[in-house]
C-alpha cells in the first residue's frame, strides 16, 4: 500500500511527517495539526504477507459492529481499562482516531505505523509482533459511567442501561481492579500478539491516557483441542455449554446488540460489556468431593451433562426429582440459578486468568475474568448476578474481586473511527 500523504503546501511522506513531529507513533502525532492535516483517511489496512498465507487468522476490524463481540473466542485475552487524563474532548476524538487507525493495522498483522529506521529516535512500532501473524486479533472499545461525567459535556448521551454496577452480596471489590473511562478487550490466538497490540495501543495513549487496570487470560489453544469442544474453566467443568449461539442473527439482536428502545441512537450496533474478576479458591475446590463440585454447578465434570443426564448438550429440565422427590439438580447449584427460568440470557466470553502465587498466603492467585455482553444489564446481567451473588453454591469457592460496566461503541466504518457516532 503506497501511504504517501500531500498537503496543501507540498508531498510529504510519512517518514517527513515523523521527522517534523521529532517521535515516532501515531499518537504523538495528531497533537498540533490534527490527524486529518497528515493523514489520509484511514481505510481497511491490508492484511500482511503472513496474513495472506494463513486467510482464515484475519478478522477484519471494520464493520457494523466491533469485532471480539459475537466473534468465536480467541484463546488469550489482554484487557485493560484507561482513565483520561485530557479533559479536552478533541483529544478523545484524536485519541480514538489514532487508536482505530492503529488497530486496523494490527489486526492485519501490520506494524502500529509505517516503521521510519531512524537511529537516533525510537522505533514507531515496539516490534514483539514482527513477522507474526494476525491470529486472529480482534480489539474492542467501550466506555465507562465515568467517560460520561462533567469533563467531556456528555453527560446528556449517557445511555440509561450503563449504569453504575450495584453492589451485590458478598462482593469483594478492589477499585484498582475495577471500573474505568474505557475499557479495551484484545484477543487472539497467540499471546505475544495480544500483548502487542495492547502495549501499542497503551503507549499510543500517553498524554491523554493512562491504564488503569490490565488483566491477562488464556483459555485451552485450539492446537490443544482441534475438535474444538468446550472449554473447561481452572474448576474443571465444561464453561460455555448453554451460551447462546451468537452466529445467529435473530438470537444476538435479542440478547447482545443495543436496541433503540432502550439505548440512544448513537449505540446503534453497540453493546454493554460486563466484566467480573472472580478470584477462585482453588485449594478448597480441590480438597472437595467430586459429588460435591457436580452439585454444586448441576452439571457432571466429565461430560458436562445435567446432573442425570448424559449428553453435554442435554436439555437441563429442572423439575426433575429424584426417587426420593429431591430436585436432581440443586436449586441452589450455579446452573438452576443461572438459567433464570430460560427467560433472561447474557452471551458470555470468559477467559481463565492466573497471577502466580498471591505471597500472603501462598495459594494459587487464579480465576475466572468473567465478560458477557448483553443488550440491556439492568434486565440481564445485574438481576442474574444479584440472583447467584444471593444464593449460589459456588460462591463458597469464589470471591467477586474487580468489576465494570461499559458501553461497547458501535463498529467504524473505513475512514471513520471508533467512536464516531458519539463525538
Ligand atoms: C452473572 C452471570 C454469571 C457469572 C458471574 C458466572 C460465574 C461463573 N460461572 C462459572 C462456571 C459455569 N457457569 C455455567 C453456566 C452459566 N453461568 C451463567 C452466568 C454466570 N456465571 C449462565 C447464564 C450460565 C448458563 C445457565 C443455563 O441456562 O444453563 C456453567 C455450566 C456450563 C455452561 O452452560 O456454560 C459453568 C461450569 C464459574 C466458574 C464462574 C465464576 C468463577
Ligand atoms: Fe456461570
Amino acid at each position: 500500500m503506497n501511504r504517501q500523504t500531500e498537503t496543501s503546501e507540498k508531498k510529504l511522506t510519512r517518514r517527513d511527517v515523523l521527522k517534523m513531529a521529532g517521535i515516532g507513533g501515531i499518537g504523538l502525532l495528531v497533537g498540533a495539526g490534527g490527524m486529518k492535516t497528515f493523514f489520509p483517511q484511514p481505510t481497511q489496512a491490508e492484511p500482511s504477507a503472513s496474513a495472506a498465507a494463513s486467510k482464515g487468522d484475519y478478522i477484519p476490524f471494520y464493520g457494523k459492529n466491533q469485532a471480539g463481540i459475537i466473534t468465536p473466542m480467541q484463546d488469550f485475552i489482554s484487557m485493560a481499562a484507561f482513565n483520561l487524563t485530557t479533559s479536552s474532548l478533541a483529544d478523545v476524538r484524536k485519541l480514538f482516531q489514532s487508536w482505530t487507525l492503529a488497530s486496523a493495522r494490527m489486526t492485519a498483522g501490520q506494524p502500529v505505523d509505517d516503521e521510519i529506521e531512524n537511529p537516533h529516535l525510537p522505533p514507531v512500532d515496539t516490534g514483539e509482533s514482527i513477522g507474526l501473524a494476525p491470529m486472529k486479533l480482534t480489539i474492542t472499545f467501550g466506555l465507562g459511567a465515568s467517560f460520561f461525567d462533567d469533563r467531556f459535556g456528555l453527560k446528556s448521551k449517557k445511555p440509561a442501561p450503563l449504569v453504575d454496577m450495584p453492589r451485590f452480596n458478598s462482593d469483594e471489590i478492589n477499585p484498582d481492579w475495577s471500573e474505568g473511562d474505557i475499557v479495551v478487550q484484545v484477543c487472539a490466538d497467540d499471546p505475544q500478539v495480544a500483548f502487542h497490540a495492547m502495549r501499542n495501543l497503551a503507549r499510543i495513549a500517553r498524554g491523554k491516557a493512562v491504564l488503569h487496570w490490565m488483566q491477562e487470560g488464556f483459555q485451552r489453544t485450539a492446537s490443544a483441542d482441534p475438535s474444538g469442544s468446550t472449554p473447561r474453566n481452572l474448576l474443571g467443568f465444561k464453561d460455555g455449554t448453554n451460551n447462546p449461539i451468537a452466529s445467529e442473527p435473530k438470537l444476538a439482536d435479542e440478547i447482545v446488540w443495543a436496541n433503540s428502545a432502550e439505548s440512544p441512537s448513537w449505540m446503534t450496533g453497540g453493546t454493554y460489556m460486563a466484566m467480573r474478576r472472580i478470584r477462585m479458591r482453588i485449594e478448597v475446590w480441590d480438597r472437595s468431593s467430586l459429588e460435591d463440585q457436580e452439585a454444586t454447578f448441576g452439571r457432571h465434570r466429565h461430560s458436562g451433562a445435567p446432573i442425570g443426564k448424559s449428553g453435554e448438550f442435554d436439555d437441563l429440565e429442572l423439575g426433575r426429582k429424584d426417587s426420593t422427590g429431591k430436585p436432581l439438580i440443586a436449586p441452589n447449584s450455579h446452573v438452576a440459578l443461572a438459567h433464570m427460568d430460560g427467560k433472561v440470557k447474557i452471551l458470555r466470553r470468559s477467559y481463565s486468568y492466573s497471577n502466580g502465587m498471591d505471597v500472603k498466603t501462598g495459594q494459587i492467585n487464579a480465576g475466572l475474568l468473567f465478560i458477557c455482553f448483553n443488550r440491556d444489564p439492568r434486565k440481564q446481567f445485574i438481576p442474574m448476578q444479584q440472583k447467584l451473588a444471593s444464593a449460589d453454591r459456588l460462591n463458597e469457592y469464589i470471591t467477586h474481586v474487580g468489576s465494570g460496566l461499559y458501553a461497547c461503541l458501535p463498529g467504524a466504518r473505513e475512514g471513520g473511527y471508533i467512536g464516531d457516532t458519539l463525538f
